[in-house]
């Protein structure tokens, strides 16, 4: 079982910050630059109005004082500007630094936890919370430092202008009342927020599942379903964000609300100072517009709370998934291990999947000597995939039960094991890239008549030239454009031109005809002289030739010999071989 480790010292934040500080330290001070200029304006404009009341004004002053608000908005777009193209710049390292660590973090993880959680969900990780926590790490922050700095320089220069300081307080009070609202709303957004999140992963993995199923979704014409099922993901997103909605704007509504009595008081008290001359006009024009500076910073403020807030959520499911640990993990002191010299030797080997009540595996002994072929065949469920799985260590065999030359397998250095067994499932994966990069997806370095050949051995080569871009020939998403049986013959080639040491093949040429079938063996027969070969197969034509054949069942093995040794005693061998050669009709009763 995967499991956390602790979150403080995993968290996706503090590598980020580590790298980034100085920049948003840059940033700051460039806001603080910009603020700082910014709140000159009023008091200018003040001065401005008291000279002009006076008549104090000739048109050189007009001209001076419209050089200098010139210069204010000049400052304040350069500093401002370039204090937000660093923190956007910050936000996309965010952005490339997390999704590569959580790619490689995916790619450590086992197919366990593969098995258990989605790709849609891991789809939601890479797009919404990445995105989520990014806002407010990059829009967030700048507007949060460009908005404090305005308000504090706002404050600053309002009790520094001359205006007297109980008519700033009584101006203000009403805006004390914003940290009062942030504390009580503040909770509710977060939560709703995290539901939110929780909906967008469920629909993403809901559509990913669907879009993967569609070709079952129409030969079984039930679209009118699998429609109803996914607007009841959406109805619940748009349910969710709806309730998120309200709060947010409740949330935002209130700020502007409280900006408005702070300007009547400013309105009221200020004008009623300016009519009995205890302050000058340009005091009450600067103090309006000060009040009218400090609203956008405070709905700022606001609003990047808010983001916070909902950024919270996706942040902690962020952190939680980077703390969960691989359950396959080298061991310290791992060694490589020879595949091409060493006997895979398996001893009492019972192993039950996690969390499963039988296991999946029972007592199994076998050696595999090097250059031998192996035989397994058993009826479907009878654990041969899993016995594969255990060799490749995707998941772990009980201590001492697998030994390659004397190594338990789970001292085996994972690179050194995987590097040397090539793997050829069923139903092999092709990525949307050509036949030649996928035949040659282990061994890039492989040249072009190196790819022609092992796709001649795979007896594919000519399907592949009868296209018209020959191995240049892109292939859809899981390789559409190729049927079944060409599918499994490209995967066939990308196992052969491993030439690794220890080559599995589970049940690889199941969907080709008998006579290709027939081919292919031979091919591979040649190609694998004196290489250890495990050939898994329901067709018993596909594994006669092996030095040896184990019949597995329910986990067990039943039966173990050469193909005439096993044909010569009655068993389920000699019936599944009869059912083949002969179509027995007792003895398919037995085995289907
Ligand atoms: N990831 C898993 N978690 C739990 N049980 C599993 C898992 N994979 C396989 N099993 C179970 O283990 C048993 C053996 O499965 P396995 O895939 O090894 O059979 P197989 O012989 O390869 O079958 P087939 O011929 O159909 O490929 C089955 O009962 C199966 O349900």
């Amino acid at each position: 079982m995967e499991v956390h480790r602790d979150l403080k010292s995993t968290g996706i934040l503090r590598p980020y910050f580590a790298r980034t500080w100085r920049i948003y330290l840059c940033s700051i001070a460039l806001h603080a630059a910009a603020s700082i200029v910014y709140a000159f304006f009023p008091r200018v404009l003040g001065v401005f109005t008291d000279r002009l009341q006076a008549e104090d004004l000739a048109r050189p002053d007009v001209a001076r004082y419209s050089l200098i608000l010139l210069a204010i908005g000049a400052a304040y777009a350069l500093f401002g500007g370039y204090g937000q193209y660093l923190v956007m710049y910050v936000g996309r390292l965010f952005d490339s630094m997390t999704r590569r660590r959580l790619f490689a973090h995916f790619s450590e993880l086992s197919e366990h936890y593969y098995s258990k959680n989605g790709v849609g969900k891991m789809l939601s990780y890479f797009m919404n919370d990445v995105t989520g926590v990014r806002e407010s790490l990059s829009m967030g922050i700048n507007q949060l430092s460009m908005a404090s700095l305005l308000l504090l320089s706002c404050l600053g220069a309002m009790v520094l202008s001359g205006i007297p300081l109980y008519l700033v307080a009584a101006t203000l009070g009403p805006l004390a009342l914003i940290p009062w609202i942030v504390t009580r709303i503040g909770p509710v957004v977060r939560a709703r927020s995290r539901q939110v999140q929780e909906a967008l992963g469920t629909m993403t993995e809901s559509a990913e599942e669907q879009f993967g199923g569609i070709r079952v979704t129409k030969k079984f014409a039930v679209e009118r379903i699998m429609m109803e099922r996914f607007g009841a993901d959406v109805d619940r997103i748009r349910d969710n964000q709806l309730s998120l909605v309200k709060i947010s704007s409740l949330f935002q509504a209130l700020i502007p609300f409280l900006g408005s009595m702070s300007l009547i008081v400013a309105l009221a008290f200020g004008g009623y100072l300016t009519v009995t001359d205890e302050i000058t006009l340009g005091d009450f024009v600067a103090l309006t517009l000060y009040v009218r500076m400090l609203m956008n910073p405070l709905q700022q403020i606001g609003n990047v709370i808010n983001a916070l807030q909902r950024s919270r959520a996706s942040l902690q499911r962020l952190n939680e998934l980077i703390a969960v640990r691989p359950d396959i993990a080298e061991a310290d002191g791992a060694v490589p291990v020879d595949l091409e010299r060493s006997e895979v030797r398996i001893q009492g080997l019972t192993f039950s999947y996690p969390g499963a009540t039988r296991p999946s595996l029972s007592g199994i002994d076998l050696v595999l000597e090097p250059g031998m072929t192996l035989g397994i065949v058993g009826r479907t469920g009878s654990g041969k995939t899993t016995l594969v799985k255990l060799l490749l260590r995707t998941y772990e065999a009980p201590a001492g039960t697998i030994r390659i030359g004397g190594t338990d397998i789970r001292e085996a250095k994972l690179d050194s094991l995987r590097g040397q067994i090539a793997y050829v499932p069923q139903d092999g994966f092709l990525f949307s890239s050509t036949i030649g990069e996928n035949i040659a997806f282990a061994r890039r370095e492989a040249g072009q008549d190196e790819i022609e050949t092992a796709a001649k051995q795979a007896r594919i080569y000519d399907n592949i030239v009868r296209f018209p871009d020959r191995f240049e020939t892109k292939l859809g998403e899981r390789g559409v454009t190729l049927s079944g049986g060409q599918r499994q013959r490209t995967s066939l080639a990308r196992g052969l031109i491993k030439k690794a040491p220890l080559l599995i093949l589970d049940d690889s040429v199941s969907a080709v005809d008998a006579v290709t079938e027939t081919e292919i063996v031979k091919s591979i027969r040649e190609e694998r002289r004196g290489k250890t070969t495990v050939i898994i197969a329901h067709r018993i034509s596909a594994l006669k030739h092996a030095d040896l054949i184990v019949v597995l069942d329910d986990g067990r093995i039943v039966q173990r010999g050469k193909h005439e040794e096993l044909l010569a005693e009655p068993g389920p061998y000699a019936e599944l071989h009869a059912i083949q050669e002969e179509g027995s009709r007792h003895a398919a009763d037995r085995w289907q």
